[in-house]
């Protein structure tokens, strides 16, 4: 367990209140937070999304991705389900930090995709860790999961570090002219199933 569990309080929402849990990582302190929905005990797989901290996309209103769009969506959808959970994954730019992702984002703007300019900074495509929201789901006591991405690789590591999915539930929403070709670079390098254009 690399997690300690440390706070809680109440989160009034546009889409109601959610229970917001606090918890650090034991080694570096670093803190990340997971929103609860409904009761979230018992055998019955919750609706979950494991979102991972987009400054820039979640706080900022960036057109250049989808991740403030999907939070939106989770947050709307664990809601509508009465029960669920979000981990909010405190690592930033698949991990790489704000300021390495703004010297991506710079890359990009060159003509870079999301890929290679990760690869031209000397990062992998994706340096996320997910283990860390194996023991957030092991604190919450939450063992199965109906998992909302359009990720099939989250699917694999999360099952590997021993979360239960027991269905992938897609979350496809936000594409726009700015973060088209984002959207497309994901679906073709990193196999997100995420479909061409959202005129369907
Ligand atoms: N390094 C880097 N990170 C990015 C870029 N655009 C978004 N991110 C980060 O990517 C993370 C979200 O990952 P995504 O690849 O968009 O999606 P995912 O979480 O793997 O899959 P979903 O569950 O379907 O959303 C967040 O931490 C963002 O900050 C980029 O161009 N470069
Ligand atoms: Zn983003």
């Amino acid at each position: 367990m690399q997690l300690k569990r440390v706070a809680q309080a109440t989160l009034p929402t546009p889409w109601g209140d959610f229970l917001m849990v606090g918890f650090e990582e034991i080694k570096t302190g670093k803190d990340h937070v997971a929103l609860v929905y409904g009761d979230i005990s018992g055998e019955t797989p919750v609706l979950a999304r494991v979102h991972s901290e987009c400054l820039t996309g979640d706080a900022l209103f960036s057109l250049r991705c989808d991740c403030g769009f999907q939070l939106e969506a989770a947050l709307n959808a664990i809601a509508t389900e009465g029960r669920g959970v979000l981990l909010y994954h405190r690592q930033e730019g698949r991990n790489i930090g704000l300021l390495n992702k703004i010297r991506a984002y710079a890359l990009q703007d060159q003509g870079l995709d999301t890929v290679e300019a990760n690869l031209r900074l000397g990062f992998a495509a994706d340096e996320r860790d997910f283990t860390l929201c194996a023991d957030m789901f092991s604190l919450l006591d939450v063992h199965a999961v109906r998992l909302l991405t359009n990720n099939p690789r989250k699917v694999r590591v999360l099952a590997d570090a021993g979360i239960n999915i027991t269905e992938r539930v897609p979350l496809e929403v936000g594409r726009n002219p700015k973060n088209s070709g984002y959207l497309d670079t994901k679906a073709l390098k990193m196999g997100h199933l995420l479909h061409p254009h959202n005129d369907d």
